[in-house]
């Protein structure tokens, strides 16, 4: 196991990150002694995920921080989206899927059997790959966490949630004027910032993003990309993304699976430009994936 926090140097940096070895599977948070603990927002400690007798997820740790955009990177059926989804517990709704070790959410172990799960959800986030709004109008997509959240006391505090919700999911020109509209009438773009809004709404501290552009074209791939990099002072955020140019461009911290293991994760520029793992280097060179 390598620490690569530097310790040595007067002021150490806010935030740093281990190289997680895969040399002996345990990929246990090193570095994470050396950062400023409110800053990690998330910790998942030794966490393997089963469906039925299938393991899908092997021994994983790894620390989300708060104002850092995470990528989850790796082949095709390599665990991405399984680990993404136990971060908020999505995999509760699979009844073969299992679990072991921990997952915490400031501290807090988000499987322990007190944890309101609906509640957790609206502290954890989540936007799927196919925009999915409600079939109701573009305000109602919106309104509907806080108001079963009891976010708002009246009709104006409502108002201001949603027009919040979605200026800050850069869709507020948009759409100010036909907030009644379906919300399933818009652009698929603009769905997904819809959703992204309705993630918004209910004021969570983590946003989990399962490929959240890849039913999109172009230039809605960018202005999501834009909105990332917008978001990404307020929550902290994790993308799944079968794109390593997108995990460069919108991510400060990389981690690279493959075939249920996590075997490296750092700082997104090493990553790209100097893997420590030759298993990296040959997934970020196009020799596999
Ligand atoms: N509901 C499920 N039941 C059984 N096995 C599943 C289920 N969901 C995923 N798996 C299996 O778990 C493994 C990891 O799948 P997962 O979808 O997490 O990978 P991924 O890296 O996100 O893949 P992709 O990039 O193709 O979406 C795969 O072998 C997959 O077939």
């Amino acid at each position: 196991m390598q620490e690569t926090a530097q310790t040595s140097s007067p002021v150490p940096p806010p935030i740093d990150i281990a190289a997680h070895g895969e040399q002996d599977g345990s990929a246990s948070n090193v570095a994470a002694e050396n950062v400023e603990a409110a800053k990690v927002k998330m910790r998942a400690s030794d966490v393997s995920i089963y469906y039925g007798e299938k393991k899908a997820i092997d021994n994983v740790s790894v620390d989300v921080f708060s104002e850092y955009v995470t990528a989850f990177i790796g082949p095709s059926g390599c665990g991405k989206s399984t680990f993404l989804r136990a971060l908020n517990r999505m995999n509760d709704t699979i009844p073969s899927a299992r679990y072991t070790g921990k997952i915490e959410l400031d501290g807090e172990d988000i499987y322990a059997s007190g944890m309101d799960v609906v509640q957790l959800r609206a502290r954890v986030g989540m936007v799927f790959q196919k925009p999915n709004p409600f079939p109701k109008s573009i305000y109602d997509n919106i309104a509907y966490g806080p108001k079963i959240h009891g976010l708002a006391e009246s009709k104006s505090e409502l108002d201001a949630i949603v027009e919040k919700s979605l200026r800050r999911a850069g869709l507020w020109e948009e759409v100010k004027d036909r907030l009644s509209d379906s919300g399933t009438a818009l652009s698929g773009g603009q769905q997904q910032r819809l959703c992204i809004a309705r993630a918004i709404a209910v004021d969570p501290e983590v946003i989990l993003m399962d490929e959240p552009c890849s039913a999109l074209d172009p230039i809605a791939t960018a202005k999501i990309e834009e909105l990332i990099h917008e978001l990404r002072g307020r929550y902290a955020i994790v993308i799944v993304t079968h794109s390593m140019q997108q995990a460069a461009r919108v991510s400060q911290r990389t981690a690279f699976f493959h075939l249920g293991n996590l075997v490296e994760y750092g700082h997104t520029s090493d990553i790209f430009t100097n893997p420590k793992q030759q298993r990296t280097q040959d997934y970020i060179t196009g020799r596999y994936g």
